[in-house]
C-alpha cells in the first residue's frame, strides 16, 4: 500500500490583480507531521492556507490531502481535514454549543456522538459556561477556541489552522497545544501557521519558511534551524536586519 503525505502541495500559485501573493509552491507535509508554516505580513500563508482548504480557488497547481485532490474531489478530501480559517467568519447568531451541533449534523454526523463531542470539546476548551451565548458575543479568543472545536468535532486525520493562538491567553494556549500534542502522538496531523517561533519551535517537527509568495526554507525543524535559533534562520532568509522604525520623531 502507498503511503501518502498528509498533504501535498505542487506548483500552488495565486495573484490577487497584479499581486503575485503565492508564486509557484510546492510542498509535502508528512503524515504524523507537527508543521508550522511561518513568514512575515503578506508572505502569503494565509493564502496558502485558504487554497488548501477549498476556500480560495488557486490559479494553478494541486493540493492532496491523503492522496486526494482538494479541487477534484472536495467532499472525500473535506471529511479527512479540519480547518480554522483566518478571520472565522460563522454563523454567529448560534450559541457556542448550537454551532457545533449544525456543524455535527451539516456533516451527517449522528446527533449523540455531536452531543457527546461537543461536551467534551467545549470542556477541553473552557468553553463550558459560555456554551449557550452567541458567538456573536464570544471574544476573540473564545471564538478561536469555538472555531477549533468546530475544526475537531468530525476527528479528521489533518488539522490546517490559521493562526490558531493569535487572541488566545496563556492558559487556553497550553491547553491548546496539549490537545494538538495529544492529537500528533495518536497518528494526526497538524499545519498551523504562526508568528511565534518559540511556539513552532517548540511544537512542530517541520517548518515550511514563506518569503513573497515563494517557500525560502522547508523540512524538519532541526535541518532548517542548525545550529542556530529559528527566529536568527527566518530573519536571516526574510530580510535581514529588523526594523527600528526610522525615527519617527513627531511621536514623543
Ligand atoms: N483578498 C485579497 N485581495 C487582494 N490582495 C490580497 C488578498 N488577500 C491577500 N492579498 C495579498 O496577498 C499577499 C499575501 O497575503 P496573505 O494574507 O496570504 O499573507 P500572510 O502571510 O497570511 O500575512 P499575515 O502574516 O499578515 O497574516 C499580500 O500581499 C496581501 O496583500
Amino acid at each position: 500500500m502507498i503511503e501518502h503525505a498528509a498533504l501535498t502541495i505542487d506548483g500552488l500559485t495565486k495573484s490577487f490583480a497584479t499581486t503575485p501573493a503565492v508564486q509557484t509552491i510546492s510542498l509535502a507535509v508528512p503524515a504524523g507531521s507537527f508543521f508550522g508554516l511561518v513568514g512575515p505580513n503578506g508572505a502569503g500563508k494565509t493564502t496558502t492556507l485558504a487554497m488548501c482548504t477549498g476556500l480560495l480557488r488557486p490559479d494553478m497547481g494541486r493540493i492532496k490531502v491523503f492522496g486526494h485532490d482538494v479541487w477534484q474531489d472536495p467532499v472525500t478530501a473535506k471529511t479527512i481535514f479540519g480547518v480554522l480559517p483566518d478571520g472565522l467568519t460563522t454563523i454567529d447568531r448560534l450559541s457556542g454549543r448550537e454551532l457545533l451541533t449544525f456543524q455535527g449534523l451539516l456533516r451527517g454526523m449522528d446527533r449523540e456522538v455531536v452531543n457527546q463531542r461537543s461536551t467534551e470539546l467545549l470542556e477541553a476548551l473552557g468553553l463550558s459556561d459560555a456554551e449557550n451565548k452567541l458567538v456573536a458575543d464570544y471574544s476573540a479568543g473564545m471564538t478561536k477556541k469555538i472555531g477549533l472545536a468546530c475544526a475537531m468535532l468530525h476527528a479528521p486525520r489533518l488539522l490546517l489552522l490559521d493562526e490558531p493562538f493569535e487572541a488566545v491567553d496563556p492558559v487556553s494556549s497550553a491547553t491548546i497545544r496539549k490537545i494538538l500534542q495529544r492529537f500528533v502522538a495518536r497518528g494526526g496531523s497538524v499545519v498551523l501557521s504562526s508568528h511565534v517561533m518559540a511556539t513552532v519551535e517548540q511544537l512542530c517537527s517541520h517548518v515550511a519558511i514563506m518569503h513573497r509568495g515563494s517557500i525560502a526554507a522547508a523540512g524538519p525543524i532541526a535541518d532548517v534551524r542548525g545550529d542556530e535559533p529559528l527566529e536568527d534562520v527566518f530573519v536571516r532568509l526574510v530580510g535581514g536586519q529588523t526594523n527600528d522604525g526610522g525615527e519617527l520623531s513627531w511621536l514623543r
